[in-house]
C-alpha cells in the first residue's frame, strides 16, 4: 500500500530558531499555494517573529518574513492545532551536547527532540483525524535517532500511519537566506519501503518547486543521518588543517594566505574552507564532531573517534595559540592593559556567539589581567553576560562604537571577520591608542603592510611578523 498524502501539503516547524525560522519562511515564499506554520514553546520568540525586531540577525531575512506572513507563513504557541491539522510535521529543537550522565561531553542530548517527538505522538493518538504524516528531523542528530522516534510514535500513538524522513539543514548562519534559496543540495532520506518512498516523494516535491531536480538527492535514513554529521566534520577539518600550517607558517617565515591559495586550486582541493583564522566556533561544528566521536565510540571505532577528535583538539590549541600569542607578543604581560576587542560573534553576519573564539580569547585575557574593551556590531549586551558572566563583566567595557574601544588601547584583537574592521580608520585609531600600539588579527582582513606603515606592531594568523614589518617583503625565517 502506497500512502495517498493531502496535496498541497500543510507543514508545521516544531523550533523557531535559527534554522526553523529562516527554513520555513524560506519554503513559504518559494511556495505560496502551501500554508507554513512555525511553532515554538517560547512565547518571546514566536512574539518576536511576529514583530518588526525579529529573533535572530540574517541578511536578507526580514524581508522574506516581511513578504509571506500573515498570507501563508504564520508564527504561533499554538504547537497542538498545527501538529493536528499539518501533514508534513519538521522538528527542529536543539541537540546540543550533553553535559552530565553517559555521553557527557560528548553524545548528543536528545531531550528535546524526544519530547517534540512524544509531543506529536500524543497529539495524532487523541486526534479524530487520522490523516498519514511524514516527521522530518531537521534537527541533527545521531544516526538511529529516526529508530527512536519511530518507536516513540509506535508506541505512543495507534491509528495514525506516519513515516520518518531525515531532511538535514546544511544552511550557514550568515548567509542562510541565499544558501536556502540555491542549496547545494537537499537530501531527503527515508525507509525504502513504498509507505517510506512516498513520504520522500511528497517532501522532495515541495522542494522541487525551487530546487533543481538534480540537487535534491534522496537516501536512505541512515545516509541522510551521516551525510550531516561528516560534511560538518570534513569542513571543520579544512579548518583545522590550514590552522595548523599556519602555525608553520608563523615559524618558516612562508604566509598561509599564499599557501591556502597555492593548495586551493588544485581543482582536486578547491579553494573554500581554508581561511586561517583564530579558531572555528558556531553552535554546530564541535558538536556535531564530538556526535560523530562519540557514535564512533559506540560503534566500537575508537582509530576513526580520535581521528576526528583531531579536529577539534586543533581547535582548542588554535584559540588558546592565539591568546598566548597576545600575552607573548606584549612583552609577556598584559595586566592592566586595555584590550580592544573587534568582534565578539562567531562569524561575520550574525549575532549569534554560540561556542565563539570570541569567548575563549576574552576569558583567556581576563585572567590575565587585561582590561577588556569589546565592539561587535551586532551581538545584545544581554548576551555578553550569559557568555563571560556577571562578575567577569563588571570589569569589560561594551562599546557601541569601534573608535571608543580602541582609543587609549595598548592592543586590537580582531576576532571576527565583520567588513567594517577593513575600513576603519586606522591612523586615527593608531594616534589614540598607547604606544606601542599592538594590533593582532585573527582573520587576515587587515591591511598589514599599511598598518606596519602606519606605526602598528602587526601579528596575524600565519603570518611571520616579521615579515609582516619588512616593507621590502623578504620573508626572514
Ligand atoms: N544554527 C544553524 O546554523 C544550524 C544549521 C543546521 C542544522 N542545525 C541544527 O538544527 C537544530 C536547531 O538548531 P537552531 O540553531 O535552530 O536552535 P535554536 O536554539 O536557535 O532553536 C531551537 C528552538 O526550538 C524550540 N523548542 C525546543 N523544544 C521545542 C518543542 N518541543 N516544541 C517547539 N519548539 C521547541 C526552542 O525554544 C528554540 O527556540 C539543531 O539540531 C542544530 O544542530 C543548526
Ligand atoms: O575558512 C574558514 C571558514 C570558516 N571559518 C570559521 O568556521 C566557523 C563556522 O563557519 P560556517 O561554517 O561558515 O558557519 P556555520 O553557520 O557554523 O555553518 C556550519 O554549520 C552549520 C550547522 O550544522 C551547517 O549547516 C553549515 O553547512 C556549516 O557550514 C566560523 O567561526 C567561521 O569563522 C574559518 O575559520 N575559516
Amino acid at each position: 500500500m502506497t500512502l495517498k498524502y493531502e496535496d498541497p501539503p500543510k507543514i508545521c516547524c516544531l523550533g523557531a530558531g535559527y534554522v526553523g525560522g529562516p527554513t520555513m519562511t524560506v519554503m513559504a515564499k518559494k511556495c505560496p499555494e502551501i500554508k507554513v506554520t512555525v511553532c515554538d514553546l517560547n512565547e518571546r520568540r514566536i512574539a518576536a517573529w511576529n514583530s518588526s525586531a525579529l529573533p535572530i540577525y540574517e541578511p536578507g531575512l526580514q524581508e522574506v518574513v516581511e513578504e509571506a506572513r500573515g498570507r501563508n507563513l504564520f508564527f504561533s504557541t499554538d504547537i497542538e492545532s498545527a501538529i493536528r491539522e499539518c501533514t508534513i510535521i519538521f522538528v527542529s529543537v536543539p541537540t546540543p551536547t550533553k553535559k552530565s550522565g553517559i555521553g557527557a561531553g560528548e553524545a548528543a542530548d536528545l531531550t528535546y527532540w524526544e519530547l517534540a517527538a512524544r509531543q506529536i505522538a500524543a497529539v495524532c493518538n487523541a486526534s479524530e483525524n487520522k490523516m498519514p504524516k511524514i516527521i522530518v528531523e531537521k534537527s541533527t542528530v545521531p544516526v538511529k535517532t529516526a529508530d527512536a522516534m519511530a518507536a516513540v510514535m509506535a508506541a505512543a500513538c495507534k491509528g495514525t500511519d506516519f513515516q520518518v524522513l531525515s531532511n538535514p539543514e546544511f544552511l550557514a548562519e550568515g548567509t542562510a537566506i541565499d544558501d536556502l534559496f540555491k542549496p547545494d543540495r537537499v537530501l531527503v532520506g527515508g525507509p525504502q519501503t513504498p509507505q517510506g518512498l512516498a513520504a520522500i516523494e511528497c517532501l522532495a516535491n515541495v522542494y522541487r518547486k525551487w530546487v533543481p531536480t538534480e540537487r535534491v538527492l534522496t537516501t536512505n535514513l541512515w545516509s541522510a543521518e551521516l551525510s550531516k554529521l561528516t560534511a560538518n566534520a570534513f569542513l571543520a577539518q579544512r579548518i583545522s588543517s590550514i590552522n595548523s600550517i599556519s602555525a608553520l607558517c608563523e615559524v618558516t617565515g612562508a604566509d598561509v594566505s599564499e599557501v591556502g591559495h597555492a593548495i586551493g586550486v588544485d581543482s582536486r582541493i578547491g579553494p573554500k574552507f581554508f581561511k586561517a583564522s583564530v579558531g572555528f566556533g558556531g553552535s554546530c561544528f564541535q558538536k556535531d564532531i564530538l556526535n560523530l566521536v562519540y557514535l564512533c565510540r559506540s560503534f566500537g571505532l575508537p582509530e576513526v573517534a580520535e581521528y576526528w577528535h583531531q579536529v577539534i583538539v586543533m581547535n582548542d590549541w588554535q584559540k588558546r595559540r592565539f591568546a598566548n600569542a597576545m600575552v607573548a607578543t606584549m612583552f609577556n604581560t598584559v595586566s592592566g592593559k586595555r584590550i580592544a576587542i573587534l568582534g565578539f560573534a562567531f562569524k561575520k553576519d550574525t549575532g549569534d556567539t554560540r561556542e565563539s573564539p570570541a569567548i575563549d580569547v576574552c576569558k583567556a585575557l581576563s585572567e590575565e589581567r587585561a582590561k577588556l574593551a569589546i565592539y561587535d556590531p551586532k551581538v545584545s549586551r544581554e548576551q555578553y553576560y550569559e557568555d563571560l558572566g556577571k562578575e567577569a563583566m563588571e570589569k569589560i567595557e561594551i562599546d557601541e562604537d569601534p573608535y571608543v574601544a580602541c582609543a587609549g588601547a595598548h592592543a586590537i584583537a580582531v576576532i571576527t571577520e565583520w567588513d567594517v574592521f577593513k575600513t576603519l580608520d586606522y591612523q586615527k585609531i593608531f594616534n589614540s591608542m598607547s604606544k606601542p600600539a599592538f594590533i593582532f588579527d585573527g582573520r587576515n582582513i587587515l591591511d598589514h603592510r599599511k598598518l606596519s606603515e602606519i606605526g602598528f606592531t602587526v601579528w596575524a594568523v600565519g603570518k611571520c611578523m616579521k615579515k609582516v614589518l619588512d616593507t621590502e617583503g623578504s620573508p626572514s625565517p
